[in-house]
């Protein structure tokens, strides 16, 4: 099966109305490969889901940038699975690293959210990466196995997770990893799921990679074998965030 072309664009804490209005109205009016070429999903902060999703054209889906680990219930602060499925929101983005390092969430935790957001019928994008010290100390591969087996070890069914592999180095820094650098990881992360979990997971779970995509390195990220799309911060917010969901034509005929 083959895997679809996945740009999700991860607005974190940006945007005000008329920012938001604009950006959308950027995207619908944007000459894009069809649904059946390539998956796009926007992530604005929680308090513009609902404006988000009403206002885009149904090829662009949306999704959450966390949720509550369980059930909703005194928790100050939180936004619950079932909220997001209340609101008809498909997609939540889980273990973000800069909820990882800043929050200090734990891998175990960010697998108890993905087991959980996937027990009330959310799609999830989950996140992995290693730090600068981590790569320069050679542990890449043993960070993000640790990051992917606490999620592997508690669930069966991957046919509703993306894997975002975004090294730390990467985000927010304009510092993106080579294209070679991304396909290692990639590579090692599907070897990875061919031995932890299955031959199918591991040929049909998309990998996406994110960490300063833009409109001009996209290309030839998206021509790498293991990437099968993008998770994009910054250049989400602007024009050049077509660019990045055009590169799905890459694939064609690859
Ligand atoms: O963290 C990211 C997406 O989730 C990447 O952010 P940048 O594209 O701004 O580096």
């Amino acid at each position: 099966m083959a895997r679809k072309f996945f740009v999700g664009g991860n607005w974190k804490c940006n945007g005000t109305t008329e920012e938001v209005k604009k950006i959308v109205s950027t995207l619908n009016e944007a000459q894009v490969p069809p649904s059946d070429v390539v998956e796009v999903v926007i992530s604005p902060p929680f308090v513009f889901l609902p404006l988000v999703k009403s206002l885009l054209r149904p090829h662009f889906h949306v999704a959450a940038q966390n949720c509550w680990v369980k059930k909703g219930g005194a928790f100050t602060g939180e936004v619950s699975a079932e909220m997001l499925v209340n609101l008809g929101i498909p997609w939540v983005i889980l273990g973000h690293s800069e909820r990882r390092l800043l929050l200090k969430e734990s891998n175990e935790f960010v697998g108890d959210k993905v087991v959980y957001a996937l027990a009330q019928g959310l799609k999830v994008i989950a996140c992995v990466g290693e730090t600068l010290e981590q790569r320069e100390a050679g542990s890449t591969m043993d960070v993000v196995a640790a990051q992917t087996k606490a999620i592997a070890e508690r669930i069966s069914n991957w046919a509703d997770v993306v894997l975002a592999y975004e090294p730390v180095w990467a985000i927010g820094t304009g510092k993106v990893a080579t294209p070679a650098q991304a396909q290692e990881v990639h590579f090692e992360l599907r070897k990875w799921l061919h031995a932890n979990t299955s031959p199918e997971v591991a040929a049909t779970t998309r990998i996406i990679y994110g960490g300063s995509v833009n409109g001009a390195n996209c290309k030839e990220l998206a021509a790498q074998p293991d990437v099968d799309g993008f998770l994009v911060g910054g250049a989400s917010l602007k024009p050049e965030f077509i660019d990045i969901i055009k590169s799905a034509e890459v694939k064609k005929g690859a």
